[in-house]
């Protein structure tokens, strides 16, 4: 498992993504931040965007979204076909985006959630295999040619 993950999202989610940073680090993950980089109003798509193309070319292998309720970025982030972005608040949903979606972005509510739930569902995302066999079928099928 690579330990190079992309994490973005927007004001609404700012505080808690750079305290996800510093206990990413921590944990020992290389953390490449696509912003934004202050806590003032700013517009998903223009950090959801790059992250994800990032992914899509093989840069990181997984990364992690977090705004106000999720829906912005994970809404963003799936209109590449190369990315499966699954918005998660409990740990049931963190485990089974991996081991049956293979999800490559984990999308967070920053309003919703404490933010140890928030890192303890970073961790399952992170730490989580994907279970292959039946859902390999159905994923191979998600993507629009
Ligand atoms: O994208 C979102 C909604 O799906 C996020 O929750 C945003 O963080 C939210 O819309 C931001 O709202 P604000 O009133 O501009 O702070």
């Amino acid at each position: 498992m690579s330990k190079k993950i992309a994490i973005g999202g927007d004001h609404a989610g700012y505080a808690y993504k750079q305290d996800m940073i510093a206990k990413l680090e921590a944990a020992g993950y290389i953390i490449k931040d696509f912003g934004p980089y202050t806590d003032a109003s700013a517009d998903y798509p223009d950090f959801v965007h790059p992250l994800a193309e990032a992914i899509e070319s093989g840069d990181f292998e997984k990364g992690i979204l977090i705004c106000g309720s999720g829906n912005g970025v994970a809404i963003t982030a799936n209109k590449h076909q190369g990315i499966r972005a699954a918005l998660c608040w409990n740990q049931d949903l963190a485990a089974l985006s991996r081991q049956h979606n293979d999800a490559n972005v984990l999308a967070l509510p920053a309003r919703f959630i404490p933010f140890d739930l928030a890192v303890e569902l970073a961790e399952i995302f992170l730490s989580t295999d994907f279970e292959g066999g039946r859902h390999a079928t159905r994923v191979n099928k998600i993507a629009c040619k």
